[in-house]
Protein backbone atom coordinates (compact mmCIF):
# COMPACT_ATOMS: atom_id res chain seq x y z
CA UNK A 1 0.00 0.00 0.00
CA UNK A 2 1.26 3.83 -0.82
CA UNK A 3 2.17 5.80 1.71
CA UNK A 4 -0.50 8.97 1.41
CA UNK A 5 1.58 11.96 -0.44
CA UNK A 6 0.17 15.36 0.12
CA UNK A 7 1.40 18.60 -1.57
CA UNK A 8 1.71 21.45 0.35
CA UNK A 9 3.58 25.02 0.32
CA UNK A 10 5.03 27.22 2.82
CA UNK A 11 3.23 30.56 4.11
CA UNK A 12 6.54 32.38 3.40
CA UNK A 13 4.80 35.08 1.32
CA UNK A 14 0.80 34.49 2.31
CA UNK A 15 -1.23 37.27 3.64
CA UNK A 16 -4.50 38.80 2.77
CA UNK A 17 -3.89 41.17 -0.26
CA UNK A 18 -7.22 41.42 -1.96
CA UNK A 19 -10.35 40.44 -1.49
CA UNK A 20 -12.07 37.18 -3.56
CA UNK A 21 -14.22 35.62 -1.48
CA UNK A 22 -16.62 36.57 1.41
CA UNK A 23 -14.21 35.95 4.42
CA UNK A 24 -11.14 38.03 3.02
CA UNK A 25 -10.87 41.66 4.05
CA UNK A 26 -7.75 43.14 3.80
CA UNK A 27 -8.17 45.33 6.60
CA UNK A 28 -7.84 42.02 8.58
CA UNK A 29 -4.75 40.67 8.27
CA UNK A 30 -3.12 36.92 8.72
CA UNK A 31 -0.29 37.10 12.02
CA UNK A 32 2.49 36.10 9.91
CA UNK A 33 4.17 34.47 12.61
CA UNK A 34 1.40 32.60 13.84
CA UNK A 35 0.60 31.37 10.39
CA UNK A 36 3.76 29.95 10.06
CA UNK A 37 3.52 28.20 13.40
CA UNK A 38 -0.06 26.78 12.62
CA UNK A 39 1.03 25.53 9.28
CA UNK A 40 4.24 23.96 10.55
CA UNK A 41 1.64 22.28 13.25
CA UNK A 42 -0.49 21.09 10.35
CA UNK A 43 2.39 19.61 8.67
CA UNK A 44 3.33 17.84 11.07
CA UNK A 45 0.41 16.12 12.60
CA UNK A 46 -0.04 14.91 8.42
CA UNK A 47 3.54 13.45 8.71
CA UNK A 48 2.72 12.03 11.85
CA UNK A 49 -0.63 10.16 10.60
CA UNK A 50 2.04 8.56 8.40
CA UNK A 51 1.87 11.47 5.23
CA UNK A 52 4.80 12.18 3.16
CA UNK A 53 4.74 15.99 2.33
CA UNK A 54 6.46 18.04 -0.91
CA UNK A 55 6.11 21.43 -1.07
CA UNK A 56 6.17 23.39 -3.79
CA UNK A 57 8.59 27.02 -3.83
CA UNK A 58 6.43 29.66 -2.41
CA UNK A 59 6.62 32.12 -4.78
CA UNK A 60 6.33 36.08 -3.48
CA UNK A 61 3.12 37.92 -5.27
CA UNK A 62 0.78 34.65 -5.20
CA UNK A 63 -0.08 35.09 -1.09
CA UNK A 64 -3.03 31.99 -1.93
CA UNK A 65 -0.05 29.57 -3.54
CA UNK A 66 -0.49 27.79 0.06
CA UNK A 67 -4.18 26.69 -0.81
CA UNK A 68 -2.62 23.72 -2.36
CA UNK A 69 -5.94 21.78 -2.90
CA UNK A 70 -7.42 24.58 -5.62
CA UNK A 71 -3.83 24.07 -8.46
CA UNK A 72 -5.35 20.98 -9.75
CA UNK A 73 -6.83 17.35 -9.75
CA UNK A 74 -4.83 14.64 -9.29
CA UNK A 75 -5.81 11.07 -10.76
CA UNK A 76 -3.16 7.99 -10.81
CA UNK A 77 -0.22 10.38 -12.36
CA UNK A 78 -2.83 12.41 -14.33
CA UNK A 79 -3.28 16.04 -13.07
CA UNK A 80 -6.36 18.57 -14.68
CA UNK A 81 -4.78 21.78 -13.84
CA UNK A 82 -6.59 24.68 -12.15
CA UNK A 83 -7.83 27.46 -14.31
CA UNK A 84 -8.72 30.45 -11.49
CA UNK A 85 -11.72 32.45 -11.88
CA UNK A 86 -10.17 35.23 -10.32
CA UNK A 87 -6.77 36.93 -11.85
CA UNK A 88 -5.68 37.28 -8.66
CA UNK A 89 -4.71 33.47 -8.19
CA UNK A 90 -4.00 32.76 -12.06
CA UNK A 91 -0.49 33.38 -11.81
CA UNK A 92 0.00 30.71 -9.32
CA UNK A 93 -1.28 28.04 -12.30
CA UNK A 94 2.04 27.73 -14.20
CA UNK A 95 4.01 27.03 -10.32
CA UNK A 96 1.59 23.92 -10.27
CA UNK A 97 2.27 22.84 -13.94
CA UNK A 98 6.07 22.69 -13.26
CA UNK A 99 6.15 21.36 -10.06
CA UNK A 100 3.51 18.42 -11.47
CA UNK A 101 5.32 17.92 -14.50
CA UNK A 102 8.66 18.01 -12.66
CA UNK A 103 7.57 15.06 -10.30
CA UNK A 104 6.23 12.93 -13.85
CA UNK A 105 2.98 13.87 -13.65
CA UNK A 106 0.55 14.22 -17.29
CA UNK A 107 -0.86 17.32 -16.57
CA UNK A 108 -3.70 18.45 -18.89
CA UNK A 109 -5.33 21.79 -18.94
CA UNK A 110 -9.19 21.68 -18.36
CA UNK A 111 -11.61 22.54 -20.85
CA UNK A 112 -11.17 25.80 -22.64
CA UNK A 113 -13.20 28.39 -21.78
CA UNK A 114 -13.84 27.23 -18.46
CA UNK A 115 -12.80 27.88 -14.92
CA UNK A 116 -12.11 25.39 -12.50
CA UNK A 117 -9.98 25.18 -8.47
CA UNK A 118 -8.96 21.54 -8.46
CA UNK A 119 -9.47 19.51 -5.11
CA UNK A 120 -11.24 22.78 -4.06
CA UNK A 121 -14.00 21.46 -6.35
CA UNK A 122 -14.03 18.31 -6.95
CA UNK A 123 -13.28 15.43 -4.82
CA UNK A 124 -14.25 11.61 -5.04
CA UNK A 125 -16.41 9.70 -2.46
CA UNK A 126 -15.78 6.11 -4.16
CA UNK A 127 -15.60 6.04 -7.75
CA UNK A 128 -17.76 8.93 -8.05
CA UNK A 129 -16.38 12.65 -9.08
CA UNK A 130 -18.50 15.15 -6.74
CA UNK A 131 -18.06 18.23 -8.46
CA UNK A 132 -18.93 22.17 -7.07
CA UNK A 133 -19.97 25.05 -9.47
CA UNK A 134 -21.32 28.37 -9.59
CA UNK A 135 -18.89 30.13 -7.21
CA UNK A 136 -15.51 29.27 -8.91
CA UNK A 137 -15.77 26.15 -11.26
CA UNK A 138 -18.15 25.64 -14.36
CA UNK A 139 -20.48 22.54 -14.57
CA UNK A 140 -20.15 21.88 -18.18
CA UNK A 141 -15.85 22.28 -17.10
CA UNK A 142 -16.50 18.91 -15.10
CA UNK A 143 -18.48 16.94 -16.94
CA UNK A 144 -16.04 17.07 -19.17
CA UNK A 145 -13.14 16.94 -17.19
CA UNK A 146 -15.22 13.51 -16.28
CA UNK A 147 -15.23 12.31 -19.87
CA UNK A 148 -11.41 12.99 -19.83
CA UNK A 149 -10.79 10.84 -16.65
CA UNK A 150 -13.56 8.36 -17.23
CA UNK A 151 -15.23 8.76 -14.35
CA UNK A 152 -18.58 9.58 -13.36
CA UNK A 153 -19.06 12.76 -12.14
CA UNK A 154 -22.04 14.46 -10.09
CA UNK A 155 -22.05 17.87 -10.21
CA UNK A 156 -23.58 19.80 -7.36
CA UNK A 157 -24.43 23.77 -7.19
CA UNK A 158 -23.23 25.48 -4.23
CA UNK A 159 -25.24 28.09 -3.23
CA UNK A 160 -23.75 30.05 -0.03
CA UNK A 161 -20.87 32.10 -1.34
CA UNK A 162 -19.25 31.47 2.08
CA UNK A 163 -19.35 27.75 1.33
CA UNK A 164 -17.81 28.74 -2.26
CA UNK A 165 -15.64 25.82 -2.81
CA UNK A 166 -16.91 21.96 -2.41
CA UNK A 167 -14.40 21.54 0.10
CA UNK A 168 -15.59 24.11 2.63
CA UNK A 169 -19.12 22.05 2.84
CA UNK A 170 -18.47 18.36 1.96
CA UNK A 171 -16.03 15.47 2.69
CA UNK A 172 -15.58 12.01 1.78
CA UNK A 173 -14.60 10.01 4.89
CA UNK A 174 -14.56 6.63 2.90
CA UNK A 175 -15.69 5.77 -0.35
CA UNK A 176 -19.67 5.07 1.09
CA UNK A 177 -19.22 7.51 4.05
CA UNK A 178 -19.03 11.48 4.26
CA UNK A 179 -19.84 14.70 5.80
CA UNK A 180 -21.89 17.46 4.48
CA UNK A 181 -23.14 21.27 5.57
CA UNK A 182 -26.88 20.26 4.29
CA UNK A 183 -27.42 24.67 3.56
CA UNK A 184 -24.70 24.61 1.61
CA UNK A 185 -26.47 23.12 -1.69
CA UNK A 186 -29.78 23.58 -3.34
CA UNK A 187 -32.33 20.60 -2.25
CA UNK A 188 -31.66 19.22 -6.10
CA UNK A 189 -28.08 18.35 -4.56
CA UNK A 190 -29.40 17.47 -0.76
CA UNK A 191 -30.79 14.96 -2.73
CA UNK A 192 -28.25 13.68 -5.12
CA UNK A 193 -25.96 13.66 -2.33
CA UNK A 194 -28.57 11.75 0.26
CA UNK A 195 -29.26 9.06 -2.71
CA UNK A 196 -25.54 8.40 -3.81
CA UNK A 197 -23.34 8.31 -0.27
CA UNK A 198 -25.05 5.80 2.08
CA UNK A 199 -23.54 7.09 5.05
CA UNK A 200 -23.72 10.94 4.51
CA UNK A 201 -23.44 12.49 8.54
CA UNK A 202 -24.44 16.33 8.55
CA UNK A 203 -22.40 18.95 10.03
CA UNK A 204 -24.42 21.68 11.99
CA UNK A 205 -23.66 25.34 10.82
CA UNK A 206 -21.34 27.07 13.80
CA UNK A 207 -19.35 23.72 13.13
CA UNK A 208 -19.36 24.51 9.43
CA UNK A 209 -18.62 28.09 10.05
CA UNK A 210 -15.40 27.03 11.78
CA UNK A 211 -14.38 24.73 8.80
CA UNK A 212 -15.38 21.64 9.85
CA UNK A 213 -15.99 19.96 6.68
CA UNK A 214 -12.84 21.38 5.76
CA UNK A 215 -11.26 18.07 6.76
CA UNK A 216 -7.76 16.17 5.63
CA UNK A 217 -8.44 12.51 6.01
CA UNK A 218 -5.82 10.13 6.29
CA UNK A 219 -6.30 6.50 6.83
CA UNK A 220 -8.36 7.41 9.82
CA UNK A 221 -7.08 10.27 10.96
CA UNK A 222 -9.22 13.18 10.38
CA UNK A 223 -7.49 16.77 10.77
CA UNK A 224 -9.66 20.11 11.06
CA UNK A 225 -9.49 23.18 12.31
CA UNK A 226 -10.62 23.76 16.06
CA UNK A 227 -14.03 24.45 16.93
CA UNK A 228 -15.37 21.63 15.82
CA UNK A 229 -17.05 19.33 19.13
CA UNK A 230 -20.06 17.77 17.92
CA UNK A 231 -18.20 16.42 14.45
CA UNK A 232 -15.26 15.01 16.47
CA UNK A 233 -17.43 13.58 18.74
CA UNK A 234 -19.48 11.96 15.88
CA UNK A 235 -16.05 10.73 14.07
CA UNK A 236 -14.99 8.96 17.39
CA UNK A 237 -18.81 7.07 17.49
CA UNK A 238 -18.03 5.72 13.94
CA UNK A 239 -14.03 4.47 14.23
CA UNK A 240 -12.27 7.52 12.87
CA UNK A 241 -9.65 9.78 15.13
CA UNK A 242 -10.18 13.55 14.84
CA UNK A 243 -7.51 15.83 15.46
CA UNK A 244 -8.23 20.06 16.06
CA UNK A 245 -5.48 22.12 15.09
CA UNK A 246 -5.92 25.91 15.59
CA UNK A 247 -5.74 27.34 11.55
CA UNK A 248 -7.34 31.28 12.42
CA UNK A 249 -4.71 32.31 10.22
CA UNK A 250 -5.66 30.71 6.86
CA UNK A 251 -9.48 30.94 7.73
CA UNK A 252 -8.71 34.61 7.24
CA UNK A 253 -8.17 33.68 3.39
CA UNK A 254 -11.09 31.90 3.41
CA UNK A 255 -9.33 28.22 3.81
CA UNK A 256 -8.20 25.98 6.64
CA UNK A 257 -6.75 22.29 6.98
CA UNK A 258 -7.74 20.72 3.67
CA UNK A 259 -7.34 23.81 1.54
CA UNK A 260 -3.65 23.62 2.42
CA UNK A 261 -3.09 20.37 0.95
CA UNK A 262 -3.14 18.25 -2.05
CA UNK A 263 -3.82 14.66 -2.25
CA UNK A 264 -1.45 13.61 -5.06
CA UNK A 265 -1.86 9.97 -4.64
CA UNK A 266 -5.24 10.57 -5.93
CA UNK A 267 -7.93 12.29 -4.27
CA UNK A 268 -9.85 9.06 -5.36
CA UNK A 269 -6.98 7.32 -2.51
CA UNK A 270 -8.05 9.68 0.31
CA UNK A 271 -9.79 8.36 3.27
CA UNK A 272 -9.75 4.63 2.63
CA UNK A 273 -6.12 3.53 1.72
CA UNK A 274 -4.43 5.56 4.15
C1 LIG B 1 -11.47 25.20 1.22
N1 LIG B 1 -11.11 26.18 0.29
C2 LIG B 1 -11.93 27.27 0.31
C3 LIG B 1 -10.09 26.01 -0.56
N2 LIG B 1 -9.95 24.95 -1.14
N3 LIG B 1 -9.26 27.00 -0.82
C4 LIG B 1 -9.04 28.19 -0.11
C5 LIG B 1 -8.78 29.30 -1.05
C6 LIG B 1 -8.71 30.65 -0.41
C7 LIG B 1 -8.44 31.77 -1.36
N4 LIG B 1 -8.31 33.01 -0.66
C8 LIG B 1 -9.53 31.90 -2.42
O1 LIG B 1 -10.50 32.61 -2.18
O2 LIG B 1 -9.41 31.33 -3.50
Amino acid sequence: MNKPHILMCPPVHYGIEYEINPWMSTERQADHGLANHQWQALRQILLDAGAMISDVQPVAGLPDLVFTANSAIVFGKRAVLARFKHEQRQGEEPHFRRWLEAHSWQVDEPPADFSFEGAGDALFCGDTLYAGYRQRSDASGHQQIGEMLGVRVLPLELVDPYYYHLDTCFCPLAPDEAIYLPAAFDDYGQRVLAESIPKLHSVEEDEAKSFACNAVVVGKTVVTNIGCPELHAMLRSIGFDPIETPLSEFVKAGGSAKCLTLRLDGEEAAGWKG
